[in-house]
């Protein structure tokens, strides 16, 4: 097929490919429309709490925001729901029935949640396309699967996620010649080569351009729906331009939750946040 219909193709709508359903454990239960419930949790590092009885309730296919100031366990949040903290009290639930408290940090990934940190860590040497090709591969060897050939469908997906990316016209270039944005795309790419229900973003506009967080909104517009995403971010015109529910943080906990323009008119989110 060449590329030109293979485009055309993924502009039908109502067509649905295999991959383009993200992945599913069996264990997932969100018969009651949430996806992530983070209940009582709390986690101290040296007697100081960084997260203090947090609660927070992720239904499935939103794009919500975390805001909050330095220190405020954004970041150890993003550990406990991936496995990379544990946390000394409370419990922490994908869907209803997966108990991510007893489970390691790659089982939780094959469960269906992935991570993007804030730098890109891309393979500079590697093209575009092998980059997404490795991210397919998940942990079988760079050699490995740079010379295995690639099923039809395996090609259909790195095209259905270079579209999505904005990067069709670049896979053929190494990802080191990439701008700062496209290299922050393709990571996301990478991620969505495992087809994660979950996805956790870090601070993915920091050092872009306007056009570029422009485009960044886009994409993760776009992903919400399909999939669930879990946004930490400084920026709060970003956040914004993106009109969606927000959480704000702070001393390891939720201090408010609403609307940008709910939570920026909170007296207590102006005193601890925004008024700085
Ligand atoms: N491994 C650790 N050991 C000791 N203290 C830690 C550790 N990890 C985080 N902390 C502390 O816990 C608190 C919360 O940190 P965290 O990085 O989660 O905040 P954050 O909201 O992500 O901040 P930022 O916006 O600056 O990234 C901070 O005071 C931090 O110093």
């Amino acid at each position: 097929m060449s590329l030109s219909s293979t485009m055309r193709e993924f502009q039908q709508r109502d067509r649905v490919f295999d991959f383009m359903v993200p992945k599913t454990s069996p264990m997932l239960d969100v018969g009651k429309g949430f996806l992530l419930y983070l209940e009582d949790i709390s986690v101290s590092f040296d007697g100081f709490k960084a997260i203090n009885g947090l609660n927070l309730y992720i239904k499935e296919g939103e794009l919500r925001c975390i805001i909050g100031p330095n220190g405020a366990g954004k970041t150890t949040m993003m550990d406990i729901i991936t496995g990379k903290t544990s946390p000394d009290h409370g419990s922490a639930w994908f869907g209803q029935r997966i108990n991510l408290l007893e489970m390691s940090e790659p089982e939780i990934a094959q469960a269906g949640i992935g991570r993007k940190f804030q730098k890109p860590t891309v393979f500079e040497q590697q093209t575009v396309f092998s980059n997404l090709e490795l991210a397919m591969a998940g942990d079988k060897s760079v050699l490995a699967t740079l010379f295995a050939k690639l099923t039809p469908s395996q090609i259909d997906h790195i095209d259905h996620v270079l579209a999505q990316i904005g990067l069709s016209e670049q896979r053929w270039l190494a990802a080191g010649a990439l701008s700062h944005g496209q290299k922050q795309w393709l990571e996301i790419g990478m991620l969505l080569m495992q087809s994660p229900k979950l996805l956790l973003v870090d601070e993915p506009v920091a050092g872009m351009t306007h056009q570029e967080m422009d485009r960044t909104g886009q994409l993760l517009t776009d992903l919400a729906g399909p999939h669930t995403v879990i946004l930490v971010e400084h920026d709060m015109d970003f956040v914004r331009s993106l009109a969606q529910k927000v959480t704000v943080l702070h001393q390891g906990s939720v201090l408010a939750e609403g609307s940008m323009n709910d939570v920026q008119n909170d007296p207590k989110v102006v005193e601890v946040y925004l008024g700085e």
